[in-house]
């Protein structure tokens, strides 16, 4: 049976659903029937990204959906993102209206900065027009669009209605505070990775202080330690294996990934899990149907190793903005 989700309300009025699915790594001869058995199972909100190569799958699976009666193209909030290297202010509505064509609809719900910092390929390339995505080969070079012209494009695109809402993702505290300076419209939403050993509570409370609603990725922290630094790794067990996460979940008969979701949205923050597997689709999408104790959530937090490990690289060139 569907399960409902409860919707969060963002800055600018729209209502954002508070569990989504994310695409990235969801492979593209899987895409479409993933994303239509998502529906089926009760997700609303889809995280995508130009990034992700699978928007045209994901954007099949939807159609279907629609097509079969499941839902109405109103009833799903589709999010999207802007990619590195078309941050300048005249590359941002052309993509964006591919990346829309892409999906198959005329507007997103939700379109976001991926990350603060803009870069060109200079080269000949395949699937995008020459220079704006990446062949595994070309030249990767900072590009000198300032993240203000980037964000004024984000306002003309919301004022065209290709976008209902804009926000950004990855920005850290200081990001945030240089964007007040500028912002006509303060993004809606921040997505940031956020797990119980990379808690960022000084960054959230910025965010909630200006109305913006924090969305969590990678909410089940590093999945393995290859991952990560493995100098930290040695005393820190996978999330899923960690006795205070183990023990809360047997407490609610829950599994941890639940716990760990639940972690997040009644703390109000909005959780995007991807997975393969129906099962863990069905289960991570009930994550409301029990409350953690203030004193479970404490432990949790109290987790926090400030370890990020979701850190793009992007072929070597510099993209770490976080402190
Ligand atoms: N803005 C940004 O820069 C970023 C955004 N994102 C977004 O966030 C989404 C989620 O982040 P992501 O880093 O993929 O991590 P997730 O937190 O979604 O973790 C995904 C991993 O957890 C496994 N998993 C999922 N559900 C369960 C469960 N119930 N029990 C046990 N294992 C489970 C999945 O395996 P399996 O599939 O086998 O179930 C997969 O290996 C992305 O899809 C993307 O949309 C992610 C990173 C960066
Ligand atoms: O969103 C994403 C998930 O993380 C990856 C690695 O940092 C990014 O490349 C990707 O765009």
């Amino acid at each position: 049976m569907a399960v409902n989700v409860p919707y969060v309300t963002l800055n600018d009025g729209n209502k954002m659903p508070q569990v989504g699915f994310g695409l990235w790594k969801v492979d593209n001869d899987t895409c479409a029937d993933t994303v239509y058995n998502a529906i089926k199972t009760g997700y609303r909100l889809f995280d995508g990204a130009c990034d992700y190569g699978n928007e045209v799958e994901a954007g099949q699976g939807v159609a279907r959906a629609i097509k079969d009666g499941l839902v109405k193209r109103e009833d799903l909030f589709i999010v999207s993102k802007l990619w590195q290297s078309f941050h300048d202010y005249d590359q941002v509505e052309p993509i964006t209206k591919k990346q829309l064509a892409d999906w198959g609809v005329d507007y997103f719900d939700l379109y976001l900065i991926h990350f603060p910092v803009a870069l060109k390929y200079v080269a000949p390339e395949t699937r995008y027009p020459p220079g704006w995505f990446y062949d595994g080969e070309s030249k990767i070079e900072h590009s000198n669009a300032s993240l203000e012209s980037t964000w004024r494009a984000f306002e003309d695109i919301q004022k065209k209605g290709l976008a209902k809402s804009i926000g950004i993702s990855n920005y850290n505290g200081a990001l945030l505070l240089d964007l007040f300076t500028y912002a006509k419209v303060k993004p809606a939403t921040l997505q940031i990775e956020h797990h119980p050993y990379y808690v960022q509570p000084y960054l959230i409370k910025l965010a909630e202080q200006h109305g913006i609603k924090v969305t969590a990725y990678s909410s089940f922290g590093p999945q393995s330690f290859i991952e990560c630094d493995m100098k930290v790794a040695a005393d820190t067990p996978l999330l899923f294996d960690h006795p205070v996460i183990k023990k809360i979940a047997e407490a609610h008969g829950k599994t941890p990934a639940q716990v760990l979701l639940r972690w997040s949205t009644q703390r109000g923050i909005s959780v995007i899990p991807k997975s393969n597997s129906q099962n863990r689709l069905q289960q991570n999408l009930d994550v409301t149907s029990f409350d953690l104790k203030d004193n479970e959530i404490q432990e949790i937090s109290d987790l926090d190793k400030n370890l990020k490990f979701n850190v793009p690289t992007n072929y070597g060139i510099p993209c770490y903005v976080f402190a």
